[in-house]
């Protein structure tokens, strides 16, 4: 058993026999046989195949086919299953299957010993067997091929290797009979020689036409096999260069769809880059920078891409248009395999012709007895026939197969021509997404070129901002230790404040032993100077030589009269003719302070008219400034002084203070505050806690010393005054000027300033009524002043100060815990020596 491949100008035909024996023919020999009984035969065949063969290679599609095997092609003899071969000299039995021969019997008929067969047919299919058995086809053999088959080749080859075999075996044979004699090998030689000159010569004689006819058909047939199997050949190796374009196409096409499908993902993440950075770029500026250089290396990727990309467009154009220069595109295969099908079925109608053929030959070489000549006849005529009708046949077989190879070449351009417009669809696709991609470009570089004036912008606004932060935080640092400081300076003034508190009891507690020491009672002497007015009235040298006061030169605060050296009047303190306002006040100031301590004072001022009681109290007013001046008196001063003690003592005090005016004109009180008359309610004087208080008495709180001052002014303009011998505006009636001190809402201090009505004698006024008054409310006011002088007296009477409305009004600052301060006003003018003499004795010292 063995196998056969045969391959043509590129491959190689090997055989393997059934023992293992290996025989490789090369292209040279596949052709023609080298069978010693047809070289010459063969020569001559040759010469004329060359010739046609090269006819056939310039048109395959024109080239008239063989009239045998165009009648063999139709032959009604072909079988599919089981073929068969029967040339003259060599014969075999095969079946096909693609690219596989199963060969049942095979036999080379050129033997020496072939004259057996004329006589003796026994002997002959011994020898047949015998020799079949020494060729290695004891049974059914079979030849593969992985390209493919073609029949006639293979069986060619195939009986070239026979004919080798039994050239071998006839040597063989040859030796073996030299052990049988030396003497018939010479007459077996001679057999041999004569056998093979006769089949040479029925084999070449031209007088038999059969035979003629066999020879040239059956070479016209190898040579039609030979260029189908070029055509076969040639095919095979454009649909390998078919494949190979086809499958570098696909590769650069998958290379393509995948740089585009990587290009669109890499420009999706860019976006997303772009997006993230403008969300992150207000949050951290050293992030937004590293995402920016990211951005910018990823553009730089993206740049390589497109170039690759455009280098692979331009590959692929290239190819194209190679391809469209060659003719050959991918979908040329789907053809090409159906040419491939088509020319398996030639090799497979060859084949059967090849069949035919053999029956044909086996027929001829029946007709070859002479008994069959007749059928030899019939037999040429209807092969004659046959062939006439394959002629008749062929031209419509070619032209039905130029016709369909013209529709497959309409077809192959159609798809060129759609393949051409997918390309150029492509090339306009590539083209826009070319220019879609560089406009991007340029959009992504303009916005990278904001993003960075961006980014510029914010790292300065973070510089500015860092160093205002820097600044903040020093000023926050200093501003921690500032508010240390302060702290420590809230501690210390709490501590200068407690400091200041507990000396302020102190200072309090000292000046109320000081008062205490001193008295609650202390009367103060001042001595009106000459006005001048008076000094034009009489001469000034007179005026001071007959002055009857005199201060004593050791104890100044006693006066002393001119006229009566006796008389001697003792006071706390004497201001003189040359004492100012301010002397005056410096002595007032203690008792305005013990009403801030909560005391209730009284300032009385008692003399005659025209000695200065209303200076001493309020002095002169400036028309136009209600401010302290030189000439202002206690009353003004006082107010600067309590709202200057408030202003000092608002820290842990909080003072308030409410001011009221009231008159008392003959027993008779009225509201200098309310100014209308048909508003004017009757005053009237009650006792509630201990404390004096006139019912229906306006109060009225002063925020400010002017304020103050300005109710006073408009008061003072209400009361009621008269022309007198020392006075042009005398006071007739008692004014008591009262300022309320409240402390956390609670009255705590009050001052009450007496400007008390002149105590002239009923002689010296006109109106003798209002003069009783005035002198009866002296009377009381004297008899307290005394009672308060005399404590020991204090004690055992009971104090009048009901006895007029003066007193009564008078009362909570007269006696008990309260102080009282007297001003006695005297002029020292002779003519009111009587006078000022009655007021020294009433309130002097010296007389208690
Ligand atoms: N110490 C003084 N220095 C300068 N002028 C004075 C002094 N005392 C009184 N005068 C002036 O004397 C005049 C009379 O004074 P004042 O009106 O004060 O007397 P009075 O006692 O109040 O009289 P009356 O009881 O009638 O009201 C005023 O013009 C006043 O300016």
């Amino acid at each position: 058993m063995f196998s056969k491949t045969k391959r043509f100008s590129e491959s190689l035909i090997s055989f393997e026999f059934a023992n293992k024996k290996k025989i490789s023919l090369p292209p040279s020999s596949q052709r023609v046989s080298k069978s010693p009984q047809k070289d010459q035969l063969s020569i001559n065949l040759q010469q004329d195949l060359l010739q046609q063969r090269e006819s056939k290679r310039s048109n395959i599609t024109k080239q008239p086919q063989s009239p045998y095997s165009q009648g063999l092609s139709k032959s009604p003899t072909l079988k599919s299953s089981c073929k068969r071969i029967n040339e003259e000299d060599f014969e075999a039995k095969y079946s096909t299957n693609k690219n596989r021969i199963s060969i049942n019997s095979a036999k080379i008929n050129s033997s020496p010993l072939s004259a057996k067969k004329e006589k003796n047919q026994t002997d002959y299919m011994n020898y047949e067997n015998q020799h079949k058995y020494s060729s290695g086809l004891k049974s059914k053999s079979i030849i593969t091929s992985d390209k493919p088959f073609s029949m006639k080749t293979s069986l060619e080859g195939l009986k070239y290797i026979l004919v080798h075999e039994n050239q071998q075996e006839e040597g063989v044979s040859q030796n073996n009979q030299n052990y049988e004699g030396r003497n018939n090998e010479k007459n077996n030689e001679e057999k041999s020689l004569n056998r093979l000159s006769q089949n040479r010569k029925n084999e070449t004689s031209l007088d038999n036409p059969f035979n003629k006819l066999t020879n040239e058909d059956f070479f016209q047939n190898k040579e039609n096999i030979f260029c189908e199997q070029e055509e076969e050949l040639l095919q095979q190796k454009q649909i390998q260069k078919h494949n190979k374009t086809l499958k570098k196409f696909k590769d650069l096409r998958y290379k393509q769809k995948f740089q585009r499908q990587s290009f669109l993902d890499s420009s999706q993440d860019q976006d997303q880059l772009y997006q993230t950075l403008i969300e992150t770029l207000g949050q951290n500026d050293n992030q937004s920078l590293k995402d920016l250089k990211s951005i910018m290396d990823q553009d730089k990727q993206n740049a390589n891409k497109m170039e690759i990309q455009n280098d692979t467009n331009q590959l692929i154009n290239k190819n194209i248009l190679k391809q469209q220069d060659q003719g050959e595109f991918s979908i040329i295969n789907i053809p090409i395999q159906q040419k491939k099908d088509e020319i398996i079925n030639f090799n497979h109608q060859n084949n059967q012709l090849l069949h035919d053929l053999n029956i044909c030959m086996n027929q001829q070489n029946e007709a070859k007895l002479p008994n069959n000549q007749s059928k030899i006849q019939n037999l040429n005529i209807d092969q004659q026939k046959k062939l006439q009708i394959a002629n008749a046949d062929n031209p419509t077989i070619l032209q039905q197969k130029i016709q369909d190879m013209n529709t497959r070449i309409i077809n192959l351009e159609q798809q060129v021509e759609i393949k051409d417009e997918k390309i150029k669809s492509l090339e306009k696709e590539i083209f826009q997404l070319k220019t879609y991609y560089e406009f991007k470009d340029k959009h992504q570089q303009n916005y990278l070129n904001n993003c960075l004036t961006n980014y510029l912008q914010l790292q300065a606004d973070y510089e500015n901002l860092k160093q205002s932060y820097d600044q903040n935080t020093n000023a926050q640092q200093a501003y921690l230790i500032q508010k240390q400081e302060q702290e420590q300076q809230i501690k210390l003034i709490q501590e200068l404040k407690r400091q200041v508190i507990e000396s302020e009891k102190i200072v309090e507690q000292q000046h109320e032993q000081i008062i205490q020491f001193r008295g609650n009672l202390r009367i103060f002497c001042r001595i009106k100077p000459v006005l001048d007015y008076e000094a034009e009235f009489k001469y000034r040298e007179l005026i001071q030589n007959s002055l009857t006061i005199q201060i004593n030169q050791r104890h100044k605060q006693v006066i002393e009269l001119k006229q009566d050296e006796n008389a001697k009047f003792f006071f706390d303190s004497v201001f003189d003719m040359n004492s100012t306002q301010e002397d005056v006040f410096n002595q007032t100031q203690p008792f305005i302070q013990c009403a801030l301590n909560g005391d209730q004072i009284a300032i009385i001022a008692y003399g005659q008219t025209g000695t200065g009681k209303t200076y001493t109290m309020e002095g002169v007013y400036d028309k136009e400034n209600i401010g302290i001046s030189s000439q202002s008196g206690i009353l003004p001063r006082t107010a600067a002084y309590l709202f200057k003690e408030k202003e000092r003592v608002h820290i842990h005090r909080n003072l308030v203070f409410s001011v009221g005016v009231i008159e008392v004109y003959c027993e008779e009180l009225r509201d200098l505050l309310q100014t209308d008359e048909k508003v004017q309610q009757k005053l009237d004087i009650l006792q509630l806690n201990k404390r004096i208080k006139v019912v229906n008495q306006v109060f009225q709180v002063v925020k400010n010393a002017e304020e103050l001052l300005s109710l006073i002014k408009k008061s003072s303009t209400n009361r009621i005054t008269d022309k007198t011998a020392q006075n042009n505006r005398s006071s007739r009636s008692h004014c008591i000027y009262q300022i309320k001190i409240f402390e956390n809402d609670q009255e705590k201090g009050g001052i009450n300033i007496v400007d008390l009505a002149g105590s002239e004698s009923f002689q010296a006024t006109s109106n003798k009524r209002e003069s009783s008054f005035i002198n009866k409310s002296l009377t009381t006011l004297k008899r307290i002043i005394t009672m308060l002088s005399d404590r020991q007296f204090l004690v055992q009477s009971k104090i009048p100060y009901r006895e007029s409305k003066l007193t009564r009004l008078l009362q909570d600052s007269l006696g008990g815990n309260s102080k009282t301060l007297v001003f006695v006003t005297v002029c020292p003018l002779e003519e009111n020596f009587v006078q000022t003499k009655e007021s020294l004795k009433f309130i002097s010292k010296a007389t208690f």
